[in-house]
């Protein structure tokens, strides 16, 4: 059986309403988290369940429509980012059986309108800024662990335009998911700030802490919301927080044929004209390059959907 990863259950409540002292006790935890493994479970983070369980069965009506409805929505320019992937169509080295619809803060021409599926933009809306308010007050947090004043990261997302992302991984038979090369989702690091994960009860979701090729469960848990540290993150702290592998396989509770499953998160990136630096302390050497995050977002977008002729034309 796959072990569990140590992932920590940290209460954001104190961070919200307390005072100073409980505002450094949760900055602490969370970067103990951050530093080490690069997830945390996040309880008491003040987006309702029923909001949550709201979305998930938005998100059951909307992959539900027949693929020719959906391709109405399809998603063509990575640096919009926005709209519908069918199965198959994103690849990045592997192949993956997951199916996704990209929702944006500033242009989502590609959504269902309201005479499409009744209520799905503007409760998508609505939970967008929910999820931005949240991710916004993590990246606070975490500016108050590793001293950078609390309002470092407001200054490089002003302007941020995060993917709000929802997943469905249609039933499907083990012996397909389980080929070489093959997974719900294979093997990768996100490449923005961080990640908000909502996931279902279905499971699947695993985590190499350390990059040693052992993949650890990470089981949902109910009332939580998973956060994972992004590659500009590791790159911006010079390494002091960590991007880690994740993928989705096959649970190991289920029979012969998987259950879907469902997952919604929500990528955190600052303004495209941000400058990644890393932050040096002391005589430190920069373990990366500076880059411009609006180019390292259209070109890791491009790659995972095989679309640079479009990026290049
Ligand atoms: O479905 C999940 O639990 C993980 C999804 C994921 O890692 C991603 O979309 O980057
Ligand atoms: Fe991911």
């Amino acid at each position: 059986m796959t072990e569990t990863a140590d992932i920590a259950v940290v209460s954001f409540e104190r961070f919200i309403n307390g005072n100073d002292e409980d505002k450094n006790a949760v900055a602490k935890e969370l970067y103990e988290a951050f530093s080490t493994v690069g997830w945390v479970y996040l309880k008491d983070h003040g987006i309702p369940q029923s909001r949550v369980d709201e979305i998930f069965a938005l998100a059951k009506t909307f992959f539900s429509l027949p693929i020719s409805e959906k391709l109405r929505w399809k998603l063509t320019n990575p640096e919009v980012n926005q709209g519908y992937t069918a199965d198959g169509a994103e690849a990045n080295g592997g192949i993956d059986h997951k199916e996704c619809y990209e929702h944006r803060r500033f242009a989502n021409a590609l959504c269902p309108s309201d005479s499409d599926l009744p209520t799905f933009k503007p409760v998508l809306d609505d939970f967008y800024s929910q999820c931005l308010t949240l991710g916004l007050q993590v990246l606070k947090c975490l500016a108050m662990a590793l001293d950078l004043g609390d309002t470092f990261f407001d200054k490089i997302t002003t302007k941020a335009d995060p993917q709000l992302r929802l997943i469905h991984y249609p039933s499907i038979a083990r012996k397909v998911v389980e080929q070489e090369g093959h997974a719900r989702i294979i093997p990768h690091t996100d490449f923005g700030l961080c990640t908000l994960l909502f996931q279902d009860s279905v499971g699947g979701l695993e985590v190499d802490p350390f990059h040693t090729g052992d993949f650890k469960a990470a089981l949902p848990v109910p009332g939580t919301v998973l956060i994972n540290i992004a590659d500009l993150m590791q790159r911006l702290t010079n390494d002091r927080c960590r991007s880690t592998l994740h993928r989705v396989v096959s649970p190991k509770a289920a029979g012969e044929v998987l259950p879907a499953r469902f997952s919604v998160p929500f990528f955190i990136h600052p303004d495209p004209e941000a400058e990644i630096v890393p932050l040096v302390r002391g005589d430190e050497r920069a373990r990366y390059e500076s880059v411009n995050a609006g180019e390292w977002r259209t070109w890791n977008t491009s790659r995972n959907y095989g679309l640079e002729k479009v990026v290049a034309a």
